[in-house]
């Protein structure tokens, strides 16, 4: 095992300062490259993986982050927790800019990204979701949220949109009629591929506008959300290191270890040897080679 937890950073988190006897690694996939190079390093004694999400160099936009790439290579690498770090625009005037949210759930409006390892390759796999967020990892990521001295609501729905425009003042409004409470582009598919990984996942979301639909408040745009990064961005980074303490404290007896576990409907008998070999990373403990 190189690292027990992963960490991908989103908007303005391009590197983790913090991480000592660092080195950097480039993985190859069958889902082609990482979004960059990973870099493998020590925090407060445990190992964890670093993925800049879009490139440190911001080069990937959301609908072309290589999430696939992503969650096999934390995967390979042996982690166990993966903590999305991500800006997020506010649906209700109480979650205000510069708060932090750890949203216990999702909804999906994207439309053009793989979200699934198991696309095209003849085998059918059906995992739960009605969880989407770790539990127990989510529990550590608001108490270390907390120990970093931030405002932090323990829960929220985030609505993940396909970008990479922001939304209209219709489209906000409708998503608040919903009840909906924070806004990005990114949890999507990452929730669906941690859950088919069997890794624990859950997302750190770090609030940058009132998105669109304040009366009162400048709408949503590069500036403003670059600006309040700057603002919170050593926030999250101490939220991060607080998490460690908190990790080694988790029970360990959520689902997400075992999400695979009914989930696989083709019959073992049709799976060919060269499928089982493709996905032993993921399937090898429930499809033996
Ligand atoms: C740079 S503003 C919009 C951009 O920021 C968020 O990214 P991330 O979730 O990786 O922090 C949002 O989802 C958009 O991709
Ligand atoms: N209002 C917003 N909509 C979508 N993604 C965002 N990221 C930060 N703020 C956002």
């Amino acid at each position: 095992m190189d690292a027990e937890l992963g960490v991908i950073g989103g908007s303005g988190l391009y590197r983790m300062p913090e991480l000592t006897d660092v080195e950097e690694i480039a993985i190859e996939t069958p889902f082609g490259r990482p979004s960059d190079t990973i870099t493998l390093g020590t925090l407060h004694g445990m190992r964890v993986a670093f993925i800049p999400r879009h490139g440190r160099a911001h080069q990937h936009s959301p609908s072309n982050v290589p999430a696939r790439a992503n969650f096999w290579a934390l995967k390979s690498l042996g982690v166990q927790w993966v903590v999305s770090v991500s800006a997020v625009g506010s649906l209700r005037e109480e979650i205000a800019p510069l708060d932090f949210v750890v949203p216990d759930q999702v909804v999906d409006r994207t439309v053009r990204r793989p979200r699934s390892f198991f696309d095209e390759s003849g085998l059918v796999v059906h995992v739960t979701l009605d969880e989407p967020f770790c539990p127990e990892l989510r529990w550590a990521l608001t108490q270390a949220a907390i120990a970093a001295g931030v405002r932090v609501h323990d829960r929220g729905t985030y609505i993940c949109i396909e970008g990479p425009q922001f939304s209209t003042r219709a489209e906000s409004n409708l998503y608040r009629s919903w009840g909906l409470d924070i806004i990005g582009m990114t949890a999507m598919p990452e929730v669906r591929l941690a859950r088919e990984a069997e890794l624990c996942f859950a997302l750190l979301a770090l609030v940058t506008d009132y998105d669109v639909w304040h009366a009162e408040e400048e709408p949503v745009s590069v500036s403003v959300v670059l600006e309040r990064l700057h603002q919170n961005v050593q926030a999250a980074q101490r939220a991060l290191s607080a998490l460690i303490e908190y990790l080694r404290a988790l029970p360990g007896r959520c689902g997400c270890r075992t999400a695979l576990q009914h989930a696989i409907v083709t019959d073992p008998a049709a799976i060919s040897p060269e499928i089982r070999q493709r996905f032993s990373l993921l399937l090898g403990k429930y499809l033996p080679g």
